[in-house]
C-alpha cells in the first residue's frame, strides 16, 4: 500500500512510526510546507531500515503533491494550533481552509485515495473537504471519536481491573467536548457494565462522571506535554489497518450520514464499517429517545458552526 501523510509535526511523525514499525507499507510519503522538516524526519526513519525487524518501505518527502500519485490512503495532520486570543470558530475556519486546499491538491494526483482527517476540529475539517472538493463522503473519514473511545476503554479498565481490550463501548458525536456515550453499550467481557461491577464488588460507575473524565483527559495530556500524539497515532493506524486489510471493522469514526439517525449534511462519529473503500456503511443502533435527542442536538450545534464558516 502507498500511504501519504500531510504534516510532519508531532502527530504526523508519530503515525509514520506506527506505519513503519507495525504496518506493511510499500511506500510512505511525508509532505509538509516545511520541506526540511519532512526530509529530516524521513532520513531519520530511513536509518531504521538497517535493523533486522524493519521493513524496507520506500520513503519520500517534500512539499510536492505529485509525490502522492496513486496513494491509497492519505492522512491529513497539517494545520495551525490555536493562538492566544483566537476563538475556536476562527481556528475551525483557518484549519478547514488549510485542509480543503490540501485535499484539492491530493485530488489532482490521487482521486481514489481514502482521506483520514486528523487536523482539529477534525469533524468540521472533514465536512469542509466533502463540501468543497470532489471527494465523495465514503472517501473522507474524520478520526473523530476513535481516540475518545480508546480513552473510555482505558478509564473503565483502570476501574474494573480488566484488560482495556475486553472493555467495549463507544464515544460518539463530535470529537472534543460535544461527544456522548451510550451507556447501554458499555460492557466488560460482554457483560453490561453495571452488572459486571455489581457481580465483582466494584463501586458503580457514574456515566456522567466517566464521560467528563474522557473529555478532560485529552486536555490534561495537552497541559502536561503541550500536544497529544501517541494515542491519536495508534488510533489512526487502527483506521489505516482496517482499510489496508479490508477488515470491515466497526469503528467510531467521523462520517457523513445519509439520513441514518435522521441526520444529513454534517460529519460526526457513529459506528461505521470501514473497509478498503473507506466507509462502507453506518450501523443503526437502537438508541434510547434520550440518546437520539443528544445525537440530534450535537448535529445541530455542528451545523451551526458549519453555517458560520460558510463555503471555502
Ligand atoms: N483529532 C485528534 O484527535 C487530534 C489529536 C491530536 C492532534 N490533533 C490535531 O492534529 C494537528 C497536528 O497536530 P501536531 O501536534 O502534529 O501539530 P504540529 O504543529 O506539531 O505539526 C503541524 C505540521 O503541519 C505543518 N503544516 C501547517 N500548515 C501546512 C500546510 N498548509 N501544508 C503542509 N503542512 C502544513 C506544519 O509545518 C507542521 O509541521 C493539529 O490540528 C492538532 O490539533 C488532532
Amino acid at each position: 500500500m502507498k500511504i501519504g501523510i500531510i504534516g510532519a509535526g508531532m502527530v504526523g511523525t508519530s503515525i509514520c512510526d506506527y506505519v513503519l514499525t507495525l504496518g506493511s507499507c510499500r511506500e510512505l510519503v511525508l509532505l509538509d510546507r516545511n520541506e526540511d522538516r519532512a526530509r529530516g524526519e524521513l532520513m531519520d526513519f530511513g536509518h531504521t531500515n538497517a535493523l533486522t525487524f524493519s521493513k524496507n518501505t520506500a520513503l519520500k518527502s517534500g512539499s510536492d503533491y505529485a509525490l502522492l500519485a496513486d496513494a491509497e490512503v492519505v492522512v491529513i495532520t497539517a494545520g495551525q494550533q490555536i493562538k492566544p486570543g483566537q476563538s475556536r470558530l476562527e481556528l475551525a475556519e483557518v484549519n478547514s481552509r488549510i485542509c480543503v486546499d490540501i485535499a484539492r491538491q491530493i485530488y489532482q494526483y490521487s482521486p481514489n485515495a481514502i482521506l483520514i482527517v486528523v487536523t482539529n476540529p477534525c469533524d468540521i475539517a472533514a465536512y469542509s473537504i466533502i463540501a468543497n472538493t470532489p471527494f465523495q463522503p465514503h472517501q473522507v473519514i474524520s478520526s473523530g471519536c476513535i481516540i475518545d473511545t480508546a480513552r473510555l476503554m482505558k478509564l473503565v479498565s483502570d476501574r474494573v481491573g480488566v484488560d482495556p481490550k475486553n472493555v467495549f463501548g463507544y464515544i460518539l458525536g463530535e470529537h472534543g467536548s460535544h461527544c456522548f456515550m451510550p451507556w447501554s453499550l458499555v460492557s466488560v467481557a460482554g457483560q453490561p457494565i453495571d452488572y459486571f461491577c455489581q457481580q465483582n464488588g466494584i463501586e458503580k460507575i457514574q456515566p456522567d462522571q466517566l464521560l467528563e473524565e474522557v473529555r478532560q483527559v485529552g486536555y490534561e495530556i495537552f497541559r502536561l506535554k503541550q500536544n497529544t500524539s501517541h494515542g491519536i497515532a495508534a488510533s489512526v493506524f487502527r483506521i489505516i489497518q482496517a482499510i489496508e486489510i479490508n477488515e470491515h471493522s466497526v469503528l467510531p469514526v467521523g462520517v457523513m450520514p445519509q439520513g441514518e439517525y435522521g441526520l444529513n449534511d454534517v460529519v460526526l462519529s457513529l459506528p461505521a464499517v470501514v473497509n478498503r473503500n473507506g466507509i462502507e456503511k453506518i450501523l443503526i443502533h437502537p438508541f434510547t429517545s434520550e440518546e437520539q435527542a443528544t445525537l440530534s442536538a450535537i448535529a445541530s450545534a455542528l451545523s451551526e458552526t458549519l453555517t458560520d464558516i460558510g463555503p471555502l
